[in-house]
């Protein structure tokens, strides 16, 4: 059973009503499934047995402390591209050689924190940056452990934002220019050449790009092999897309046996960046309507969340299903925008969706999991919701709602 699903009229997360945790929490509140995280993750541990994967969370995703605890503690690796994820997965408990570090644009104090820490490796995605890690690793009379982000090249056909593995994107080094970039890191003194990586984009609802650009990678592999470069892992990034509304993800099975059938006989340990595809089912954003505004043209349903909690409906577009947490049988539904109360046409979470609510009922916005809490901002001075996690019956806090004195504090100090 999804672990969001109706008991008779009630939206459940698990055993739990959403509603008793509008009660308990307030709203906008974010909540997740443990039972639906714990599944996302073996799911991969167990689709790709075979390999013994390095299965490194990309916690950009969502980095709530208490998430990344409960992968670690399942067995995760973590994909990190700041300072500040290093720091978020150091205190979730992570261990440092199962971190990776992508990223254009580390800086020498970024660099020097993991190489303290002793991570598994850098993804590196320049030259200036190689160069960059071989002098911060020389200071510190460290060997750097790199991979190069590889950009093969292939249309991922996904979003255009989301998309990164296209020439004309920032990310990655030319694939035309990688084994030349290989031979001038293996000649620098305080880097150790241990892999290659590639991540093509986001949403991905076909695997096909995803595993073109291994069979590109491999063959760059054999070619630096051939000249004395052996590596010793490959990374496949992330990607794999979820169901907002009638997307077919890929089946991860058969994405696990096409990658198993090219690894066949290869010394190269799998590395894996998923994001999205682990926590994006496991999360709603509850919100409650605060009016029902009937226009000439287009009704409203303007709701206590907005783009600063959940901003893919703004920046992309993104189709999120809506649901009443309590469904009313003798209601009629209206069709409508749903909305948030910040001063931008474009924050909107659903358009033109047919609605039986009244004013004071709750919705719950799905797939929030992923790109929600961890792209909410303080847009019109609004505060970051609480999240909260369930497993079975239980709740736990796992984010206070942020205060508007805590909102306030940095500023409030200096006022003169
Ligand atoms: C380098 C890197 N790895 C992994 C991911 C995770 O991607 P996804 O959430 O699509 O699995 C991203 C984000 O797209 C990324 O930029
Ligand atoms: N933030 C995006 C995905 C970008 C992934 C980061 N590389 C989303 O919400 O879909």
């Amino acid at each position: 059973m999804n672990a969001f699903h109706y008991h008779h009229d009630q939206l459940q997360v698990e055993d739990l009503p959403l509603a008793d945790i509008a009660r308990e929490f307030g709203t906008p509140c974010f909540v997740y499934s443990a039972e639906a995280l714990t599944k996302a993750f073996t799911a991969y541990q167990n689709a790709f047995s075979a390999l013994d994967p390095l299965i490194c969370y990309a916690i950009k995703a969502n980095s709530n402390l208490s998430i990344l605890q409960l992968f670690a503690r399942l067995g995760a690796g973590f994909d990190i591209v700041s300072g500040g994820e290093l720091a978020r997965v150091l205190a979730a408990g992570a261990r440092a050689d199962k971190i990776v570090f992508s990223g254009v644009g580390k800086s020498a104090a970024e660099m020097k924190m993991a190489l303290e820490a002793g991570i598994h490796c850098f993804n590196i995605e320049s030259v200036n940056e190689l160069l960059r890690l071989n002098e911060v690793a020389g200071k510190l009379g460290l060997k750097a452990p790199v991979s190069l982000r590889v950009n093969p090249n292939v249309d991922a056909m996904t979003h255009p934002y989301i998309s990164t593995g296209l020439k004309d994107n920032k990310f990655g080094i030319a694939f035309d220019m990688a084994f030349d970039v290989y031979r001038e890191a293996a000649a620098l003194p305080n880097l150790q050449v241990t892999g290659i990586d590639c991540h093509i984009g986001s949403q991905l609802t076909d695997a096909s790009p995803l595993v073109e650009a291994l069979d590109r990678l491999l063959a760059l592999i054999d070619r630096l092999d051939e000249a004395g470069i052996t590596l010793q892992h490959v990374d496949i990034g992330g990607g794999l897309g979820i169901r907002y509304s009638d997307e077919t993800p890929p089946d991860l099975a058969a994405y696990a046996s096409q990658i198993e059938q090219r690894l066949a006989g290869r010394a190269l340990k799998l590395v894996m960046e998923p994001g999205r595809s682990l926590v994006g089912n496991a999360g709603v954003l509850l919100t409650q309507v605060e009016y029902l505004k009937l226009g000439e043209s287009k009704n409203f349903a303007v709701v206590d969340a907005a783009m600063n909690d959940l901003l893919r409906p703004s920046l992309y577009s993104a189709y999120h299903g809506i649901l009443p947490v309590e469904q009313h049988a003798n209601l009629s539904p209206l069709l409508c925008d749903v909305v948030g109360p910040i001063c931008e046409s474009s924050d909107f979470l659903g358009k033109n969706r047919e609605l039986a609510v009244k004013e004071g009922d709750l919705l719950a916005v799905m797939s929030a999991g992923a790109y929600g809490s961890t792209m909410s901002s303080n847009y019109n001075t609004r505060t970051r919701a609480a999240e909260v996690l369930v497993s079975g019956k239980e709740t736990r806090l796992i984010r206070r709602r942020e205060t508007l004195d805590e909102l306030l504090a940095n500023e409030k100090a200096l006022l003169q």
